[in-house]
């Protein structure tokens, strides 16, 4: 997002009216779609990006847990199944770059800079396991961090004279339908999202729930109790989210509060609880009943 402000990159459906380039004769027409209107800097893409890192993370971990644990499928069926796997994900983020760029949302270099970018960051991210060790402390002033360099990115360009509202105003201005604006879609927005999802995401990480319900080998049944519980507390954030006004005050905290409080209950309290509710003991327990 640091980079979306320092990068300050056009959209196509704003650009083609402002560019002098068809100063002498008329831009070719860009059709408009309800998610075309993004209020955010094009430079790079947040969806490829978001698609590029979530889905490595996703088939590399399928794999790592799943496929390689497939001991009825031979070698190479399993070796043509991963090449499958990667396949599939380079034709995903080919249609995520040729759909963000047929909707005029973005340039196609905006969507590789944003796709490289992505990859890199979940790369970096799978190979680390500092990233799950870290104590709640860290967490904190991991989190603190992420904060506080986005909050000062914004108030020094905003201290600097620089208009860190310039998009939303072009989006405004340029948007064919005014309904097809989101203020979900704005730059601060987003930060309140993701910051609330790695403070959420550290402190679950960091407590003695997470910890429990990370030791014992859960059942299917444990399994397919957490999918629905973990499907209806997605489903009611969903719904707050929706009930929330962008208009009111305090908009953006309660945003924060809201990914913050879901994080937690989707990866440690709901797992805590599911185990519990089983009888099943954490090995810590069992190891101190010893
Ligand atoms: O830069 P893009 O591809 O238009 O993406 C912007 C989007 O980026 C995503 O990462 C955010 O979650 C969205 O809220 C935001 O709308």
């Amino acid at each position: 997002m640091i980079l979306k402000w320092i990068l300050a990159g056009d959209r196509p459906y704003w650009w083609i009216h402002e560019t002098s380039l068809y100063k002498d004769r008329f831009p070719p027409f860009l059709y408009q779609f309800p998610r075309t209107c993004e209020t955010g800097p094009g430079m790079p893409s947040g969806h490829t990006k978001l698609n590029a890192a979530m889905l490595y993370i996703l088939v590399s971990a399928f794999i790592d847990r799943v496929l390689s644990k497939m001991f009825f499928l031979s070698v190479r069926q399993r070796a043509w199944a991963r090449r499958g796997l990667w396949a599939s994900y380079c034709v995903w983020m080919t249609l995520v770059v040729l759909a963000r760029t047929y909707m005029a949302a973005h340039f196609p270099h905006q969507c590789v800079a944003g796709g490289v970018l992505g990859l890199a960051i979940a790369v970096v991210v799978w190979r680390s396991t500092r990233l799950e060790a870290l104590t709640r402390r860290q967490y904190l002033a991991l989190s603190g961090t992420i904060i506080a360099t986005v909050l000062g990115t914004f108030y020094l360009q905003m201290f600097m004279g620089h208009n860190v509202l310039w998009s939303l105003e072009k989006a405004v201005k340029w948007c064919v339908k005014q309904e097809y604006i989101h203020l979900d879609t704005t730059p601060l927005y987003s930060f309140c999202r993701y910051s609330g999802v790695s403070l959420g995401l550290g402190l679950a990480l960091s407590s003695s729930m997470y910890k429990r319900a990370n030791t014992p080998k859960f059942s299917k049944k444990m399994v397919a109790s957490l999918l629905v519980l973990n499907l209806a507390v997605s489903q009611v954030g969903v719904l707050v989210h929706q009930s929330l006004p962008p208009t009111m005050m305090g908009w953006y905290p309660a945003e924060f509060t809201l990914h913050t409080t879901v994080t937690f209950l989707l990866v440690a309290a709901l797992p805590h609880f599911v185990r519990t509710a089983s009888g099943v003991p954490a090995a810590v327990d069992r190891y101190k009943r010893k």
